[in-house]
């Protein structure tokens, strides 16, 4: 079974679990092994061609979501899966449209879960199916009429959800279950050849005609002749909802029952817009408020304090600093704002302390430039002088501001900014040992297999956070590379100017063009900005496992990559130090794998950063067990 099914596997089950990665470890599915020759628990096999063929996950506690996208995208997959069970867990959400993409499956069995939503209109393109139950969930909405095209369906249980309409006509002389009992079905039963007793539609108030007691034209139905065995319905036909005395009214003039039903519907939608409009007119107020709140919040101080002059030009050792930051007034437009997340030595601090003080240009990268700066306390912290001007100033100060309100412990988070029409600085606490490119590519190469792979999975699960977790404030980095990742006291990687460049647009229109979003609740620029991130963590990953330079000698890292791994001569490219140490070529080859899958060409076929981690996380655990077991 090939490596994307695999991990596209671990994935799906990762998410049905809530990115509980130990469940992939308890059914003993690993990147490592093999599905179908290695017995991955509730995986069966098409043993003549080594394909998945049923996916049988019952009772397992499982308490996530349902990502068939993840499945039914995938080629290999979607053409071998014809059994999908997810009986008896606790299984939250939809399900998603791209069911529609797994047409081999015959059987998909979901009864017994949180699953919630109407049920897509694309389960009609399943024409193989032939038992669907979705019994036991919280489904609602309408069937999509077209489900009964599916002429292969015998089976179809649907009881104890929300579902309502009409049922649609299916052809009931092939079916051998059928059970839509204890919804909120509408309307007259359709012609059932008498196969099915009342049981099968109990529980529907407005339900009528054979085989229920309830006559759809006020009088109780009498037993037809080809009905097997019919029970006694056990509701009475008022507590059905017998409405019989409302049926004169069907004959008046005015509009039927069906109309006014329908007119309410449209009626009940209409108000839902609005009120889904005002809703989302609420959030975006209070989000902004929010962000104002956030502004009283931080210290600012002294709004007009005179400029000290300094010059323009930088001169590389001079020994004090030279941000120039005078307004056409020649006086400082606006203060220093320190951030609350800052250590209590730094609420002290003042602009003038930072012109001040000395400073030391230690990059010029082509955002601007960083310069190293001592007080006289010996508080050493670095300040980037940005010089795009096309990062509006307000959005610059609203990202500043939730930014310092992240706290993640790998993701470096501003101690203070400065932010006029001419400027814009930041202040950072110093890192001393350097970043991951230095580390990479500097003089000192002693940087193991086991310490890349985890400087990988903590990045890839604080980018996951910073994207993800957040929900709707997510953030996109827009700048990613190895002189951004720094190493902390600990050598723990760091994720430094986050978000300060509000997305590279150079990176984002070269590695995001042609992009949809697929989302509603995220802008598609976010979206984008998202996967040009994914796409500078595949370098980053490249980086690590062949220890050579994005650029060199005119040769871009990825392409390089790439073409050595298309001539099949894939352990070419792993950087020589690792094969010296005997790193084990399989994960160095799975990580491999997940980095030429950042770095494709089409953003949309790239993972998102939450699949990035998950696989990196189950790769690292791999190795974690490995050194284990040796020791
Ligand atoms: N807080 C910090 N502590 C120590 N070193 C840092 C810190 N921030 C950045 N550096 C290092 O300083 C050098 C220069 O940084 P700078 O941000 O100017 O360059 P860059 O990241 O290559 O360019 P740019 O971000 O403008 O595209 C880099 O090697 C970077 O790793």
């Amino acid at each position: 079974v090939d490596y994307e099914v695999k991990s596209t596997m671990i994935l799906f089950l990762a998410q049905l679990s809530g990115n509980d990665s130990h469940q992939n470890f308890t059914l003993n599915w690993k990147l490592g092994s093999d599905p179908c020759i290695d017995q991955w628990q509730g995986v069966e096999c098409d043993t003549k061609n080594s394909s998945i063929k049923n996916l049988l996950l019952d009772k397992l506690s499982l308490s996530g979501t349902l990502d068939v996208a993840m499945l039914c995208n995938l080629h290999p997959l979607a053409a071998s899966l014809i059994y999908l069970s997810l009986d008896g867990n606790g299984v939250h959400g939809g399900i998603p449209e791209e069911i529609g993409s797994c047409k081999q499956l015959t059987q998909l069995h979901l009864s017994g879960n949180q699953l919630s939503g109407t049920l897509p209109s694309s389960l009609s393109k399943l024409n193989n199916l032939k038992s669907l139950d979705i019994s036991n969930n919280k489904f609602s909405g309408q069937l999509h009429p077209d489900l009964a095209r599916i002429s292969t369906l015998n089976m179809f249980l649907a009881q104890n959800n929300q579902l309502s309409g009409e049922i649609p006509p299916f052809n009931f002389s092939n079916f051998d279950r059928l059970d839509v009992s204890f919804n909120n079905f509408s309307g007259v039963i359709p012609d059932i050849h008498g196969h099915f007793t009342s049981e099968s539609f109990l529980g529907n108030p407005q339900l009528c005609g054979d085989p229920l007691p309830k006559s759809c034209t006020g009088s109780p139905v009498p037993a037809s002749k080809d009905s097997k065995e019919r029970k006694e319905s056990p509701v009475p036909a008022a507590a059905a909802g017998d409405n019989s005395d409302e049926e004169p009214k069907k004959s008046s003039k005015g509009p039927s029952k069906e109309q006014i039903l329908m007119y309410s519907g449209y009626a009940a939608i209409g108000a839902l817009v609005i009120l889904l409009i005002v809703w989302k007119l609420c959030r975006r107020k209070k989000k902004e408020k929010r962000i104002e709140a956030l502004n009283e919040k931080v210290v600012t101080q002294g709004s007009a304090q005179k400029a000290s002059h300094v010059s323009s030009e930088y001169r590389a050792g001079v020994s004090r600093s030279d941000f120039s930051l005078t307004s056409e007034s020649g006086m400082v437009s606006q203060s220093l704002v320190v951030l609350s997340n800052s250590r209590n030595t730094m609420h002290e601090l003042k602009l003038e302390d930072l012109l001040k003080a000395p400073a030391e240009l230690i990059g010029r990268g082509k955002n601007g430039s960083l310069y190293k700066v001592v007080f006289e306390n010996g508080t050493t912290v670095v300040v980037k002088r940005i010089i795009d001007r096309s990062v509006p100033g307000r959005d610059f100060k609203q990202r500043m501001q939730i930014l310092s309100q992240v706290k993640h412990p790998y993701v470096l988070s501003p101690l203070a900014f400065y932010c006029s029409k001419q400027e814009k600085l930041l202040v950072y606490e110093y890192q001393q040992n350097g970043s991951l490119f230095k580390l990479l590519h500097g003089a000192q190469k002693a940087f193991d297999w086991s310490s890349r792979l985890g400087v990988a999975a903590t990045t890839a699960e604080a980018l996951a956070f910073m994207h993800q977790e957040l929900g709707q404030q997510g953030i996109s980095h827009g700048n990613l590379k190895s002189s951004n990742i720094l190493l902390n006291k600990n050598m723990e990687p760091c994720i430094s100017e986050y978000g300060v460049m509000g997305g590279d647009d150079d990176q984002q229109q070269q590695h995001s063009s042609s992009f949809v979003s697929p989302f509603t609740s995220m802008s598609s620029s976010d979206h984008a900005a998202f996967k040009a991130d994914v796409y500078g963590f595949g370098v980053i990953l490249l980086e690590l496992l062949t220890g050579k330079l994005v650029k060199s000698e005119g040769m871009e890292l990825t392409e390089w990559v790439q073409s050595v791994v298309r001539e099949e001569w894939t352990g070419e490219v792993f950087d020589r130090t690792l094969i010296s140490e005997y790193a084990s070529e399989e994960r160095m080859v799975n990580l491999l794998q997940v980095a030429i899958r950042c770095v494709n060409r089409s953003p949309e076929a790239r993972p998102s950063i939450n699949q990035v981690a998950l696989i990196i996380n189950t790769i690292k655990e791999e190795e974690e067990k490995s050194l284990i077991y040796q020791v």
